[in-house]
């Protein structure tokens, strides 16, 4: 936690919509003219493509199946932890990309499942941004969660979710069905010991709940449209939270508990932009004062 320089931590499995959530985030930074630092957090795997491929072979050769991107082993959550930490208190660290297919590799000279070289945050930046897999995580040895002032779950039903990396996975980066569902397989007691835990030590979940059948996420066509969907907003701390104000400007939108507002999932959107801007300008107003 950093008063001087805040972090904004986005939590989300592997296809769970983090990089979508993004671009809310974007439009309130770019709006309130905020300069921030963007972490990718598939940039602290510990291996590319290649060497990933390597270590799961002598995972299974040592009788584990199941290591995967989703664990403590595969990812750097200590630098992770430290990056988090240094940067609340120098506003400084260094950060790179994973690059995930070749339109991503190419502007980089360089081959999809690489890394780019480690290079420092510009100076001047009003707060961290991180979106990826681990910004609340938490182990016997590692303490992300702690250093963040704003963590953000994005959690679509499994189904959901299963059919939203289907389809990203398959058009965007060019695996077959047969390979995703194997990695999904592979990831599951991670995804169950080190991904799920995190949405209990968020401050907001986003839950994208469909309204059509999903009930086989594997021979699903489509992803099920904004429109097709209500989205579940749940406040670990619901104290200062305006949800009469919420309730009246977002139309259709109901309290399910005292915690917890309902949004039409056209509306996802603007739920995050009502929700995000006056937290986003409270962390920048105490910057200010430190
Ligand atoms: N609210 C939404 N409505 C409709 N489609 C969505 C929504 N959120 C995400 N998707 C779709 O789901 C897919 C996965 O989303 P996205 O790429 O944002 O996931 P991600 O969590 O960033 O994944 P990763 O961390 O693995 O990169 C994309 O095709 C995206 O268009
Ligand atoms: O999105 C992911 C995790 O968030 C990917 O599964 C991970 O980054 C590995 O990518 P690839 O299998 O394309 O090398």
């Amino acid at each position: 936690m950093s008063v001087k320089h805040p972090i904004v931590a986005i939590t989300g499995s592997s296809g769970a919509g983090t990089s979508t959530v993004t671009k809310s985030f974007d439009l309130v930074f770019r709006r309130e003219n905020i300069k921030a630092a963007i972490v990718e957090g598939d940039s602290f795997h510990r291996h590319d493509r290649k060497s990933m491929k390597v270590a799961m072979e002598e995972a299974r050769l040592q009788g584990n199946n199941h290591f995967s991107h989703f664990g403590p082993e595969a990812n750097l959550l200590e630098e992770l932890a430290g990056l988090f930490k240094g940067y609340g208190e120098t506003g400084m660290g260094k950060v790179r990309k994973y690059l995930h297919n070749a339109d991503e590799a190419a502007p980089y000279g360089q081959q999809s499942g690489e890394f780019t070289p480690w290079e420092d945050i510009p100076a001047g930046t009003d707060l961290m941004f991180y979106e990826g897999l681990h910004g609340a995580a938490v182990t016997d040895t590692v303490n992300v969660a702690q250093h963040a002032d704003l963590l953000v779950g994005v959690v679509p039903t499994v189904n959901l979710e299963w059919i939203q990396k289907l389809h990203r996975d398959k058009n965007q980066r060019g695996y077959s069905t047969e390979a995703v569902v194997d990695t999904i397989l592979r990831r599951m007691p991670d995804y169950i010991n080190y991904i799920t835990p995190q949405f209990s030590r968020t401050h907001v979940n986003f839950q994208r709940v469909p309204t059509v059948d999903t009930s086989n996420p594997f021979i699903a066509r489509d992803i099920p449209t904004a429109d097709e969907s209500f989205v579940v907003i749940r406040f670990a701390n619901p104290k200062g939270i305006d949800f009469p104000y919420l309730l009246s400007m977002i139309h259709n939108s109901f309290m399910s508990r005292p915690n917890i507002i309902v949004v039409p999932g056209g509306k996802m959107e603007l739920a995050m932009q009502l929700i995000f801007t006056p937290m986003i300008l409270r962390l920048m107003e105490n910057r200010r004062r430190a």
